[in-house]
């Protein structure tokens, strides 16, 4: 247990050792599953945590308080490593009144399968007396980072519980940003944190700072890694965000194309494609990727960042070849969607690579052209000048 604030403790509890979160995360320097409680009157914990590490956290929560005295627990969002040990806390917290928003409410029916489950439901700017003058009040935050999320100010001590917004898994067991030992592994921590979390999520981010950006504000309670202050990181962080969640613009048109290809069968495609697209927009850049030569990373960034691209596969076992899914598998689909993309490749007798990317790209909402470009093997002359026209006609419809 930490003392954060007069009325606010940091009861959450750390995970040194975690290095992969919500299977697709890694997470280097561990995490934290943040708790607070805040003891006015009435005593409202912040957060409940992940369900494996319930025994310390009830250590750490008996160190303030025994749990039959919480009048208020306040899920600021539901994922199960904030909600996981509420079951559990519960059956301790005999008159404890669940708080959360109306999407929390609907989802925690099924998260605790609880047949009497009961939540008080608060709205935007709601509020919630703790007595003794303190009071909480609620932000809507919708898709930060999920559509329940929200945050509660304690405006008294100038307190923020910003849920997973502004978090990071890393973890710091002095809790405060000022005492970060590695401050150069936070940074790390915190932009993997927000690419993975807050990056299909832009919009709302810059929408969460807008509501926050106002607020008198000595400590941002986060629900991983450390607290920020305005004396230590948190207007740094603040700027970060701004800037990472900033629309992308690109100066010139970018049209990247992506490609596997064996026998260069499905490559020669695309390179008449490129030719294409660059008769009609000679200031684009169009350049090719044969996926096995670069790094994956790089590649998503490409995408995300392009205005329209292409992907290009090979039928092999009557699929794709899987460096394409794992390409397809990063496609952030909320930034991406109605993102023009052109599929085409050579197959041999079956030829389902095509249609089978087209129907992933469409399932993620993107705006798939056309019906894709089949080669039956060896591309010929009449091959290629159809991927020319092709690329042209693609290179038009963005253009529109
Ligand atoms: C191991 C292997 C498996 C293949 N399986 C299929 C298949 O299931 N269906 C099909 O239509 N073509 C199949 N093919 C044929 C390829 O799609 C064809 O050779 C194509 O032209 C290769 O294009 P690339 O040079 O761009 O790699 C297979 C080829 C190889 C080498």
């Amino acid at each position: 247990m930490i003392k954060i604030s007069d009325s606010v403790y940091s009861v959450g509890v750390l995970n040194p050792n975690l290095r992969v979160f919500d299977i697709v995360m890694r997470t280097d320097f561990g995490t934290s599953y943040n708790s607070y409680l805040v003891c006015g009157e009435k005593k409202a914990l912040i957060e409940t945590c992940h369900d494996t590490f319930f025994e310390a956290y009830l250590e750490n929560i008996r160190e303030v308080c025994d749990p039959a005295e919480i009048d208020y627990i306040i899920l600021n969002h539901t994922e199960p490593d904030h909600s996981g040990a509420l079951y559990r806390l519960l059956e301790l917290c005999p008159k404890a009144e669940i708080v959360c928003s109306q999407a929390a409410s609907i989802y925690l029916k099924n998260i605790t399968n609880a047949k009497d489950f009961q939540a008080k439901v608060v709205r935007d700017n709601d509020t919630l007396d703790l007595g003794g003058g303190r009071e909480l009040r609620f932000i809507n935050a919708p898709f930060l980072h999920w559509p329940d999320s929200m945050f509660t100010y304690l405006p008294d001590e100038r307190v923020l519980f910003s849920c997973d917004f502004f978090g990071s898994h890393y973890c710091e067991p002095r809790m405060i940003d000022v005492h970060i030992t590695y401050p150069a592994k936070y940074q790390v921590a915190l932009k993997g944190y927000f690419d993975a979390i807050f990056g299909p999520f832009r919009p709302y981010v810059l929408k969460g700072i807008e509501k926050i950006k106002d607020l008198p504000i000595d400590y941002v309670c986060t629900s991983h890694g450390p607290v920020l202050t305005p004396g230590g990181l948190f207007p740094q962080v603040l700027a970060q965000y701004t800037e990472w969640a900033q629309p992308v613009k690109n100066d010139k048109p970018q049209i990247p194309i992506f490609y596997c290809s064996a026998y260069e069968n499905t490559q020669r495609v695309a390179e008449k494609l490129r030719e294409g697209v660059l008769a009609v927009l000679p200031e684009a850049e169009v350049p090719l990727y044969n996926i096995i030569d670069h790094d994956m990373g790089l590649l998503q960034e490409k995408l995300g960042c392009s205005d329209a691209f292409m992907v290009g596969s090979p039928t092999i076992n009557r699929d794709a070849v899987p460096p394409i899914w794992e390409l397809l598998s990063h496609v952030d689909a909320i930034n991406n969607q109605k993102k023009p993309v052109l599929v085409f490749g050579s197959f041999g007798w079956s030829g389902e690579a095509v249609p089978a990317i087209i129907s992933r790209l469409s399932l993620l909402k993107l705006a798939v052209f056309g019906e894709g470009f089949k080669v039956n093997f060896v591309p010929d002359e009449q091959d290629l000048e159809k991927a020319v026209a092709l690329g042209r006609e693609f290179a038009e419809s963005l253009k529109k």
